[in-house]
């Protein structure tokens, strides 16, 4: 059992629910999806990645010693036995934190022994990748879980708070992120003010701390 593994680093989680904590990022590649604002292209465009097997991921991840595990990519549910890799990372105690794009159906992830924690993106029509969202799996969410909307224009935000209207998403799990350099961050603060919308920024942490444009951060 191998996995092709673009990147594996140490950082300070720059997005989502646990942004600050210390995490170790496992970065699969290849993605089922081409968001028009994608700042990980090198993840499955002619992608150079090492195939790595389970005991040699666990072994990296062992040796970091921090308790939190960011899987990401390109799309980590998209990769073939990722549920093998989230149950050894369980019973290792750590604590897995998925980034998924919205596409794939998370129930046999939820169900999983050790179930890991997702931010999950809803994707605007500024990604063109609308078409492609399961919002069945709404019903699966649960605490730490977050829903994500990355905005790049104003379309985009009112879009947002449509979806999170018409699915009852619970405000307070939904976070805001601007399209990098695209939409100002300003923006979204005044369009939450004026919805009186109890949903949180989300600024990419990694971003302001490292060159934007910096792999493995
Ligand atoms: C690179 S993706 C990988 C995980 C998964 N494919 C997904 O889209 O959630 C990680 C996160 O970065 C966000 N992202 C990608 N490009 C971005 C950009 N240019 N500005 C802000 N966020 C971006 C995605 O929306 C997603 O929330
Ligand atoms: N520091 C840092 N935090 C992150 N949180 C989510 C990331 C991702 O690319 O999925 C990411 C990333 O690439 N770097
Ligand atoms: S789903 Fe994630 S990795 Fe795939 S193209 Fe969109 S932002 Fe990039
Ligand atoms: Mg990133």
């Amino acid at each position: 059992m191998n996995y092709k593994v673009v990147e594996i680093f140490d950082s300070i989680n720059g997005e989502g629910p646990l942004a600050g904590r210390l995490s170790t990022f496992v970065r699969f590649a290849s993605c089922n999806l081409r968001c028009h604002y994608c700042d990980t292209r090198y993840a499955y465009d002619h992608p150079q990645y090492t195939l790595m097997s389970l005991a040699e991921i666990l072994t990296r991840i062992e040796e970091a010693s921090l308790d939190l595990v960011t899987l990401t990519g390109g799309e980590p549910l998209a990769t073939p036995h990722v549920d093998v890799l989230i149950e050894k990372l369980g019973e290792m105690g750590k604590h897995v934190e998925i980034e998924t794009n919205g596409s794939i159906d998370i129930a046999p992830f939820h169900r999983l022994a050790h179930r890991p924690s997702f931010t999950l993106d809803y994707k605007l029509p500024g990604s063109g990748m609308s078409a492609f969202m399961k919002t069945e799996n709404y019903q699966y969410l649960k605490d730490g879980d977050i829903v994500k909307f990355v905005c790049g224009a104003k379309d985009d935000l009112e879009e947002a708070l449509r979806i999170i209207r018409i699915y009852h998403l619970n405000e307070e799990d939904c976070y805001f992120s601007a399209v990098f350099n695209q939409l100002a961050p300003r923006d979204i603060v005044d369009f939450l003010l004026a919805h009186k919308l109890k949903a949180k920024v989300q600024l990419q942490l990694h971003k302001y701390i490292w060159d934007p444009m910096k792999r493995g951060v």
